[in-house]
């Protein structure tokens, strides 16, 4: 049906006559204004604010709605309030007093107590307020940042970082106090640090220490008896340069020595081990005393060296500066102990995922002294420390005359001046004396205490091809650097096993032989293979002790050695070649076997002398 309007007839009543479909009707103007008032509301309506009459028929419909569920609310309200009521009854007061078995608590308390108790949130309430809520309170009370925590609640790393370096900030600037940190520091190992970080005598006497062969080495002030119990590294790091060998303890007293000055005797523990002996000081009353050690070396327990496959992103670090040929390696790395040694990390690189062991091997950083080849040392003359410090200028990184390879001394170089000789001449083996105990110089700065420092560039360990295991450079290693120490077990030839291939003959003069045997104990030098052009040779260092009886082994570089090249050095003449005969050769008592060199070198003799004995001779 349709309606239709004609605008003329502005007088006349009848307009139109219209025909529907059953009737006709006739239009007139009224039946038009109500039509018009009628289709008004149900389509075009509007309020005076704009709003549509059907949203406000809606808002009345919300409205409505609501008032329904604040009714509910209220009627819960009026529950809960009943539950109180109905606890607060005289019955629930009586029953709540005899519970209590205190006779003495007025109804009046016991009412207030319940009613609190009612009011205190249910479990079940607890449960429904959700952890959101619970954290936004958490955070609220502690002010921490909400952009801080994931929706578990947990902090997130960032903010954990954060936390911990206001905790470390705290720590360092709370006077200078060890307080617990990361790392879990044992409340003893606390008690003990704080208590020479804060004793300003021991503070100054324990500076003037250093780890020396068998341990500590002090200067200490004249005067002042010192008891001092020696923390591990991983306990109170803030000892770090005078605790890094081992727990021991050192007891510094002092004793009159007539004109000569003052002895100091001294009791260095190193796990079950006592060594005990006295200490020469020059005596002046203004300064700090300076001793040597008489008797240095101790027995010592090897430190098990610890491989962890590295992550991800540090494998690819170690990857980038190495060739090719290694990238598909599996890299494991120790730094625990090496660190505690100030050296660089040590590496293990592996084709297969499974942890890397050597057999019958075990990693120790420093040589350990059987008893026998500790008696023989002891036998030899000990000359006093290093150098005179009224002329010493190792201080200033200067050499001096009187100084550590000053022309006073018997091995007559210093670390630098070896430097400047190997690039005159690589075959010179005079020997090196490190700066020791009586050098007023730093372990860091001294250029002269290169060994003592030890290995600053990372090196490797791999499988070779047809050489077994080698050792590799991670690092470039510039020329005349240290590569690294020779070290093992130094026994007399009477102790040495019959199998060479490990053993570096000190080559000492007169007194029978000392040797250092890396078979069973020895650091990453005892995988060194050998070359007929190598880039590393050895140099006989003395450090802290000066003795004709025993020396150290430096291994240096004689050019300069780019990451991935394997570091070798010539078993049979560090400084020179012989020829070698073709089956075997007189090794002290023994024969030992010629082998096939697999150097690959263009210099390549074609033989080396393994260290295997030879048994069919
Ligand atoms: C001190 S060890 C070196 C580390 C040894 N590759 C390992 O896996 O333990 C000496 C032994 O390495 C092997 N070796 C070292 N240099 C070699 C070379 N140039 N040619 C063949 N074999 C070599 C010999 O078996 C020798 O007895």
């Amino acid at each position: 049906m349709a309606n239709i309007l004609s605008k003329k007839g502005q007088s006349g009543n009848v307009l139109k006559t219209v025909q529907t479909d059953n009737s006709t009707r006739r239009i007139t103007r009224s039946t038009v204004v109500s039509n018009i008032e009628s289709s008004r509301p149900s389509v075009e309506s509007n309020n005076s604010d704009g709003s549509k009459k059907s949203d406000v028929k809606e808002n009345v419909g919300n409205r409505r709605r609501f008032t329904r569920k604040l009714v509910r609310k209220e009627e819960a309200n009026e529950d809960l309030q009943d539950t109180i009521t109905r606890r607060t009854t005289r019955s629930a007061l009586e029953e709540a007093v005899e519970s209590d078995g205190n006779s003495a608590q007025s109804p009046a308390n016991v009412r207030e107590r319940l009613k609190n108790e009612a009011k205190q949130p249910t479990e079940a309430h607890t449960k429904r307020t959700s952890t959101k809520q619970l954290l936004k309170r958490k955070i609220h009370l502690t002010g921490e940042n909400e952009a801080d925590h994931d929706n578990t609640g947990v902090p997130r790393k960032s903010a954990r970082l954060a936390a911990n370096d206001v905790q470390e900030k705290q720590a360092t600037s709370d006077g200078g106090q060890i307080v617990r940190r990361k790392n879990n520091l044992s409340d003893n190992a606390i008690q003990e640090a704080n208590r020479y970080a804060t004793n300003p005598e021991a503070e100054r006497a324990v500076q003037n220490c250093r780890p020396g062969p068998s341990g500590l080495v002090c200067r200490v002030r004249h005067g002042s008896p010192i008891l001092r119990k020696v923390t591990r590294l991983e306990e109170a790091t803030r000892f770090k340069a005078y605790t890094e060998i081992r727990p021991s303890f050192v007891r510094i007293e002092n004793e009159p020595l007539g004109e000569h000055g003052n002895a100091e005797s001294y009791v260095l523990r190193y796990g079950k081990h006592n060594v005990t002996g006295q200490n020469e000081c020059h005596v002046d009353p203004t300064k700090i005393v300076s001793c040597s050690v008489r008797n240095p070396y101790a027995i010592v327990q090897p430190r098990a060296l610890r491989f962890d496959l590295v992550s991800a992103k540090e494998r690819w670090s170690v990857m980038k500066r190495l060739p090719m040929k290694w990238r598909k390696m599996y890299v494991w790395k120790e730094a625990a102990v090496t660190e505690a040694y100030g050296q660089a990390a040590l590496y293990f690189f592996t084709k297969t995922p499974t942890q890397p062991t050597v057999e019958n091997f075990q990693f120790s950083l420093e040589t350990l002294i059987s008893r026998k080849a500790k008696r023989r040392i002891q036998d030899w003359p000990l000359l006093p420390g290093c150098c005179n410090e009224h002329v010493c200028f190792c201080i200033k990184g200067q050499q001096w005359y009187g100084c550590c390879g000053g022309k006073f001394y018997w091995s007559t170089r210093t670390h630098k001046e070896l430097r400047e000789e190997i690039v005159r001449d690589p075959k010179s083996d005079y020997g090196v004396r490190e700066c020791g105990a009586l050098c007023p110089c730093s372990l860091a700065k001294c250029k002269d205490r290169v060994l003592q420092r030890g290995r600053q560039h990372r090196v490797f360990i791999a499988e070779t091809e047809g050489k077994g295991l080698g050792l590799f450079a991670l690092d470039t290693i510039e020329k005349g650097a240290l590569a690294t120490e020779y070290v093992g077990r130094l026994v007399i030839e009477d102790e040495a096993d019959a199998d060479q291939s490990y053993q570096w003959d000190l080559d000492l003069i007169g007194r029978g032989r000392l040797i250092i045997d890396s078979r069973k104990y020895g650091n990453e030098s005892r995988f060194a293979n050998h070359s007929c052009d190598p880039n590393m040779f050895s140099v006989k260092v003395r450090v802290d002790f000066d003795t004709e009886g025993y020396h150290r082994v430096g291994l240096f570089t004689n050019r300069e050695i780019r990451p991935g090249k394997e570091l070798t050095i010539d078993y049979f003449n560090q400084n020179g070649r012989r020829e070698l005969p073709t089956k075997s050769f007189v090794s002290g008592k023994s024969l030992v076997k010629v082998e096939k060199c697999r150097c690959g070198r263009k210099a390549c003799s074609g033989l080396f002398l393994s260290g295997k004995p030879n048994e069919e001779a």
